[in-house]
């Protein structure tokens, strides 16, 4: 399946910078800049409350940044970029007595795309062999690939997904990985946003940690590990982030 053109435009599929946002006098985001690049995985890493959720929204056209500038393939967030990106917030409400093939030509004429690309986003997520099952008897895995192939239909260049793994078995995890990696060998672009750094981290290119609105690491996760280990840096950060904010 062909998902996107890789290499036919910029490499970089989103780049924002020095993005702000400002609740009254709250800084939600604090000058947060951030590339992910055709065929490559991001891993955005945050607590609660770090700004993950108002980025995502701000890509997807949802909220109005109070200064900064967010591109995606070159152009400035509207309409016509947006055609471009496919995203998946937790796992999708779907209907229980549809199977996954019903489900797709739903989200095909919704799209208007032609109903032939359903097979391509089936094989992506490995799901031919299921296609004729109803959904409602699906494991939250298959409700998640299910989900990952609505996103996928109208072949997007940028996939964003919010908390992949939350209600996942270690199982689904694995597949889920699989999946955004085989995603990146299209060409397509990943952004990830999750408060877990273990589930997600081992499938990232590059990871930013961001607390309170700003950037505290941006890098390999090698970068990220003292004496070799990536979690306890990964909570080094964040204790000393937290300390800096008391
Ligand atoms: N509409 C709003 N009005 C005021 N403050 C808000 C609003 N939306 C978010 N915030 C605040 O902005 C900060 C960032 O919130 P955001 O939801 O982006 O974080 P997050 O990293 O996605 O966290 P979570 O994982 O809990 O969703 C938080 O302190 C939150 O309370």
């Amino acid at each position: 399946m062909s998902v996107g053109t890789p290499g036919t435009q910029t490499a970089d599929a989103l780049v924002i910078r020095q993005l702000h946002k400002h609740y009254g006098t709250h800084r939600a985001l604090d000058g947060v800049d951030l590339t992910v690049k055709a065929g490559e995985v991001y891993g955005l890493l945050g607590p609660n409350g770090a700004g993950k959720t108002t980025l995502m929204k701000a890509l997807l056209g949802l909220q109005r940044p109070t200064s900064g500038s967010i591109e995606i393939f070159g152009r400035p967030v509207g309409r016509d970029t947006l055609a471009e990106v496919g995203a998946l917030i937790e796992v999708p409400g779907l209907w229980p007595t549809l199977t996954a093939d019903e489900t797709l030509k739903v989200h095909a004429k919704l799209r208007g795309v032609p109903e032939d690309w359903i097979e391509g986003a089936l094989r992506l997520v490995k799901m031919t062999d299921a296609r004729s099952r109803r959904v409602g008897a699906y494991s939250l895995g298959m409700r998640w690939r299910l989900g990952i192939a609505i996103a996928l239909l109208a072949r997007p260049r940028l996939i964003i997904l919010d908390e992949p793994t939350n209600g996942l078995d270690p199982v689904g995890i694995r597949e889920m990985r699989g999946i955004i990696r085989s995603l990146a060998g299209e060409g397509v672009a990943v952004l990830i946003a999750s408060h877990q750094l273990g589930e997600v981290a081992q499938v990232c290119d590059r990871v930013q940690v961001l607390t309170a609105g700003r950037t505290q690491y941006e890098g390999s996760l090698e970068g990220l590990a003292v004496d070799g280990d990536v979690e306890a840096g990964f909570f080094r950060l964040l204790e000393t982030a937290d300390a800096g904010i008391r």
